[in-house]
């Protein structure tokens, strides 16, 4: 973004300066005697109302005396003017800040005249041009390298960018159709002013960009666009937008970069040419509109070396001076305009009255510190000048006065409008710094480093030759006679002859130049490989380094790492180790404890095997009824555990045993038996087995009959009588023997009634026999004689469930309930059924022990 464009004041400490107004009387026209305007000094004027004025007649004014800054009388030079009013402004140009120059006054009171004038008395807009020119010319920048941006600001080429685009455009200017305003003007015949400014930044490189716009019918035209004048034939209004310091400019308007003061003045007279100008009653070239005459001067910095421009658009400074000739207002009843005429005249007068309205608003802000709005936008004349009043800058009016009397009326409203104008201020602008941190004096320095290479290189030829490569001396001025003209022909072919050497000497010369040229290329481009070579080296060198202090860093991670590795490894191992020490002596406790465990177990099966065999022996005894000697273990047979080889553990138990076998063989209290006769549903268990046992019974026998509860359990249909059928002839039936059961039945026999399912499900029933002795303290004990087994029936077949029912007694614990021993004493017969409900299932021990009981029992029967 360029600087310079209309920046926004900072109120604080912003300096005001009032609106300096001019006052330009033109001569009187031809055929108009009396005036009504007479100067009193420089700066006053005084107004003179005429008999027959507006003024006169209706208000009855007297006159009226009216400051300015400066008064010009109708004598005054067109140079006087410029000087006065246009000079500082072009000043302010060159030193980057904006300047607005407008003239306001009635019709054909010499506006244009001021500010274009003629060739010959070239007004103050010219005058500008070239002073501009003139103070910028040593430091202009090349065609095109400053180009516009289309937001009212610029950017900045190459110089093969702004190469290209002079060639486009030379190209472009040589193949189109010469326009009018193309056809050459020799504008050099014209006035030139030869004044210049001070203050100029000589390191900046300075381009002038010039536009050229109408405001017609409150329309705004670019009179310097060839497409829409001489191409399309049809104008197109123009737009003002708000650029991004909140100044106005005229969207996509032709900005035309001009190379000196008369290219620019050729866009002024092809802009003037194109404007709307009309005769009209009071002036035969009346302006029917408003023109503007853009100037922008573009500087830039240039590098550090001084010779191009420096490519950043950020330092580019625009300042711009715009020249506005205003179209003059007229009175209709004057004029007798009509038609599109009298449509100019009202649009005009409206958009003066808009001005005269902005400018009433701002005097009154001003004054009153208050913010009235100030209608620009009502005018595209006063949205443009609102970047000159609302920004910071220098604004001049130039009030142009007719001074016939019949323009006495008007000129009052001049008088006015200018009194309102002087009071209102604008910001002053600063100083712009587009320099700093540059060095000064670049392209002095510049300049002068050229001269000396220059001066070195003549100095390098020597002295024979008045340029580098001249062919020596000039040729003398011979003047022959005749043909054979003795002294001229020899001194002419001496001459040539030294020539002729002289250009060989040359020719080897330059050959040696052209060896040392290519051999300096050569070095230089050596020195430059090497300059690359020794940089690639540091930066190699430098990546090395780097890549050590990182492989240096990396290694000591390594080191780190695998000390860490080490670290955790030997902590495994040192876990390990405590994990295996662990197993090793929980295995060793288990191992050990099972050992136990399975000694005790050995031991308790021996016990009982011993207690089996001890038993069948006793019933051996009693079958035979001869007393066997407790002892010598047969084959098969299992010898009495010793207490020492009683391991841990089986102490409890097998006492437990002993203490069941004892109360079983000294039963005391033993109670009667009863007998009843079973009910049979299935003979074939009764037969042959029951009448056997009625063969061997007595009549005198009294019989204690021990059978389990019937229906211990819903459902099981207990039928131990159905099956026992033992028909005895006296008994009594008991679920439990009581102690006194014995007595009272007088029984002389037990028999106890034992039912067990084998794992093929094949019901056994067991008749277990003793007999019964009164003992010397008066209880009963029971002599085990004979095991009887019935034959063995499928439990389905036979449709009966037998139930045990367990009554322990409470002393037993845990005693092993499936011994035949321990059931007769705790009177338990039969085995359980099938039914998972209230099965029990023995120990493994358990049943092998009951296998090995029964074979015994088997034995004893055979
Ligand atoms: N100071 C002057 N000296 C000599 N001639 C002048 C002077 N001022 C104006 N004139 C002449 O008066 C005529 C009208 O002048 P000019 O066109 O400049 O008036 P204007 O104010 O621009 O009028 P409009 O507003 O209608 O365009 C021109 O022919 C011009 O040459």
């Amino acid at each position: 973004m360029s600087k310079g464009n209309f920046r926004t004041p900072k109120k604080a400490n912003a300096y005001k300066d009032p609106v300096k107004v001019y006052c330009r009387i033109r001569p009187l026209p031809l055929g108009s005697t009396e005036s009504c305007i007479s100067s009193v000094n420089d700066t006053e004027v005084r107004l003179s109302p005429p008999q027959e004025s507006h003024a006169a007649r209706v208000n009855n004014c007297d006159e009226t005396s009216h400051h300015f800054e400066r008064v010009f009388k109708e004598d005054v030079s067109q140079k006087e003017l410029f000087d006065t009013f246009a000079l500082p402004l072009v000043e302010d140009v060159v030193r980057g800040k904006n300047g607005l120059l407008f003239a306001y006054g009635n019709t054909c009171s010499g506006k244009t005249y001021t500010m274009t004038g003629s060739s010959s008395e070239i007004g103050v807009l010219p005058r500008c041009l070239d002073v501009l020119f003139n103070t910028i010319k040593p430091y202009q920048a090349k065609k095109c390298i400053f180009t516009p941006n289309k937001l009212n600001s610029f950017d900045i080429r190459t110089e093969a960018e702004a190469s290209f685009e002079r060639q486009y455009k030379a190209t472009n200017q040589a193949q189109g159709t010469p326009s009018r305003s193309k056809r050459k003007v020799d504008y050099s015949k014209r006035y030139h002013e030869g004044m210049t400014v001070q203050g100029i930044d000589e390191d900046n490189a300075y381009t002038v960009f010039v536009s050229f716009v109408e405001i017609y019918n409150n329309y705004i035209y670019d009179l310097l666009d060839d497409s829409s004048f001489e191409i399309a034939r049809t104008l197109s209004s123009k737009a003002l937008r708000e650029d991004s310091t909140r100044g106005m400019y005229i969207s996509n308007v032709t900005e035309v970069e001009v190379a000196d003061a008369d290219a620019a003045y050729a866009q002024l007279i092809k802009g003037q040419q194109r404007r709307r100008v009309a005769y009209t009653k009071l002036n035969h070239e009346s302006s029917r509109s408003h023109s503007i005459f853009n100037i922008r001067l573009i500087q830039a910095p240039l590098d550090d070396d001084g010779e191009t421009v420096l490519r950043d658009s950020s330092r580019i400074a625009t300042s711009q001076l715009s020249l506005v000739d205003l179209a003059g207002s007229e009175r209709t009843a004057r004029t007798n305009n009509e038609g599109v005429r009298l449509k100019e005249a009202g649009n005009i007068n409206s958009s003066l009255m808009v001005l005269r309205t902005c400018m009433e608003c701002l005097r009154d802000n001003q004054a009153n510190q208050v913010k009235k709005i100030v209608p620009y936008r009502d005018s595209k004349l006063t949205y443009l000048f609102k970047s000159y009043f609302e920004g910071e800058g220098k604004v001049r009016l130039v009030i142009c006065l007719n001074p016939q009397a019949a323009d006495y009326d008007e000129n009052l409203h001049v008088m006015k409008f200018a009194s309102i104008t002087q009071d209102v201020t604008v910001t002053r602008a600063k100083d712009i710094n587009i320099n700093q941190g540059l060095t000064p004096g670049r392209r002095r320095a510049n300049i002068i480093y050229k001269e000396v290479v220059k001066s070195m290189r003549f100095e390098d030829d020597g002295e024979h030759s008045e340029t580098p490569f001249s062919l020596g001396r000039l040729f003398p001025n011979y003047l022959m006679t005749a043909p054979d003209d003795k002294d001229i022909l020899p001194a002419l072919m001496e001459f040539l002859r030294e020539r002729s050497a002289h250009r060989a000497a040359l020719q080897i010369e330059l050959k040696h130049r052209a060896e040392i040229t290519s051999k300096d290329r050569e070095v230089q481009s050596l020195e430059r490989k090497l300059k690359n070579s020794t940089e690639k080296m540091a930066l190699l060198q430098q990546n090395l380094n780097s890549l050590e202090t990182e492989n240096k860093t990396l290694e000591h991670q390594i080191v780190a790492e695998r000390r860490a590795a080490d670290e955790e490894r030997r902590e495994r191992g040192r876990l390990k180790e405590a994990v295996r020490g662990a197993v090793f002596q929980e295995r060793e406790k288990w191992e050990k404890e099972c050992d136990k465990r399975v000694k005790a177990t050995q031991f308790n099966m021996k016990s009982k095997l011993w207690e089996t065999d001890e038993k069948l022996r006793l019933l051996r005894e009693i079958v035979e009824n001869t007393p066997t000697k407790a002892s010598k273990p047969s084959e098969g047979m299992v010898t009495r555990p010793r207490a020492h080889e009683k391991p841990e553990g089986a102490v409890t138990r097998s006492r437990a045993q002993e203490q069941r076998m004892s109360s079983a063989k000294n039963m005391s209290d033993v109670t009667n038996m009863n007998q009843e006769t079973p009910k049979s549903s299935v003979k074939s268990v009764k037969g042959r087995e029951v009448k056997k046992y009625l063969r061997r019974s007595q009549p005198s026998d009294i019989w204690l009959e021990h059978k389990p509860d019937e229906n211990v359990d819903e459902g099981i249909i207990f039928q131990i009588d159905t099956l026992l059928q033992l028909n005895l002839r006296k008994k009594k039936t008991v679920e439990t023997p009581k102690v006194n059961d014995f007595a009272k039945a007088q029984a002389n026999h037990y028999v106890l009634e034992h039912q067990e399912e084998d794992s093929q499900g094949e019901i056994e029933t067991q008749l277990i026999k003793g007999d019964v002795f009164e003992t010397e303290t008066g209880g009963h004990s029971v002599h085990f004689t004979d095991v009887e087994v019935l034959q063995k029936r499928k439990s389905i077949e036979i449709n009966a469930c037998v139930v045990i029912r367990r009554k322990r007694r409470s002393s037993e614990g845990s005693a092993d309930w499936t011994d035949v021993e321990t059931r007769c004493s705790i009177a338990i017969e039969g085995r359980p059924n099938m039914s998972p409900a209230i099965s029990h299932k023995p120990l493994k021990s358990e049943n092998v022990c009951s296998e090995s009981m029964q074979k015994s029992f088997n034995k004893i029967k055979l």
